[in-house]
């Protein structure tokens, strides 16, 4: 199907333009992508998701996937009746379904996305927090309203590695990276750790130009769940402000932006992964979509600001400052 075909020639033309300040100012860039279990919903968007990853390097940026996976996890649990619960955003992980974590996510999720990617050429490799060194965790100590809880064999990332990362993107690959991770003090125990964390750590690491997180809603809201009030950007600051009255899914994904922006990487983007070539908008757009988290420092944006319902753009322009990374 000929995707343009409700355009004129010159409206073609145009897309086309609109793209080239942000081709030129993200060429060379490295772009952390986080890929959510739930944004991967059917087989189309996952076509599409591999089309706009292999966009990205295709015109010379270096993006990175972090893929989640939690419903295919819940999934296979269920089919192998290990019952699961999340506490906090996070799955509480025994043993047996530490084991099911690892076997989706290596085995089914990550396979799957490299498959898709490399139907357009050999571009993909997949790697696991295990190979090559790149992370490792500790074991979370969580607490849910003031409380501790016991959440299992969870892990937060306390070191990265980033070479194997950094030898495939030198050999023109896209690193795909599950997230499970040895224990930093038992390294015979691997742990489960939240996707969206991961890719911060990652991005940080890596000195990620941008860290994009898609999900399967149009970004933040401050009003949820009446959905009234999408943030378009928001600062830092803000952002720690606004955390403790955000709700499970979105707790680790705006603390994995958080922590994104406040380790060096310039902005932090959730985008809906429900919409075909939402990557693409965000980059390639003046508009872009979605919620943008971006330093204090930066001076535009406090307080948020919020578009209208039904609207998910947040305003930018191409600036000049300083090269990608
Ligand atoms: N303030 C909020 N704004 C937007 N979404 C929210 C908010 N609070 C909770 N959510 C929920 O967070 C979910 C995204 O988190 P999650 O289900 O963990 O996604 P993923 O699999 O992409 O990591 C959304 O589908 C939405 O239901
Ligand atoms: C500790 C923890 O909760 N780990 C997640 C890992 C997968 C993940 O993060 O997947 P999404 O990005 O699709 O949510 C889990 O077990 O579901």
């Amino acid at each position: 199907m000929d995707v343009g075909e409700d355009l004129s020639p010159s409206q073609k033309a145009e897309v086309l333009l609109e793209a080239l300040p942000w081709l030129r100012q993200f060429h060379g860039a490295l772009v952390v992508v986080k890929y959510g279990g739930n944004a991967m919903i059917d087989d189309t968007l996952k076509a599409a998701f591999a089309e706009d990853m292999v966009f990205l390097r295709q015109v010379g940026l270096r993006p990175v996937i972090v893929h989640g996976g939690g419903p295919q996890i819940s999934e296979m649990l269920g089919r192998l009746g290990i019952e699961s619960e999340f506490r906090g955003g996070l799955r509480v992980t025994t043993p047996e379904a530490m084991d099911v974590v690892r076997m989706v996510l290596t085995g089914k999720v990550s396979r799957e996305l490299v498959g898709l990617l490399n139907a357009h050429g050999p571009h993909a490799v997949g790697l696991s927090g295990e190979d090559g060194g790149l992370l490792r965790a500790r074991r979370r100590h969580a607490t849910v309203d003031g409380e501790a809880v016991d959440v299992g064999l969870v892990g937060d990332v306390v070191d990265v590695d980033p070479r194997a990362v950094q030898d495939l993107l030198d050999a023109g690959r896209i690193p795909v990276v599950s997230t499970v991770a040895p224990d930093i003090l038992d390294p015979t125990q691997v742990l489960n750790v939240n996707a969206d964390t991961a890719a911060a750590a990652l991005a940080v690491a890596l000195r990620a130009r941008k860290l994009i997180v898609l999900t399967d809603v149009e970004g933040l809201y401050t009003s949820w769940p009446d959905r009234t009030s999408l943030v378009s950007q928001i600062t830092a600051s803000a952002l720690d402000t606004l955390l403790p009255s955000l709700e499970s899914g979105m707790v680790p994904k705006m603390e994995a932006c958080l922590r994104a922006v406040r380790g060096g990487v310039r902005e932090a983007h959730v985008i809906d992964g429900r919409v075909a070539h939402s990557v693409l908008m965000e980059v390639f757009t003046t508009r872009g979509i979605g919620t943008m988290v971006v330093p204090d420092s930066d001076g535009r944006l406090n307080p948020p600001t919020i578009s209208a319902p039904a609207s998910s753009s947040s305003t930018t322009t191409p600036t000049t400052d300083g090269d990608p990374q």
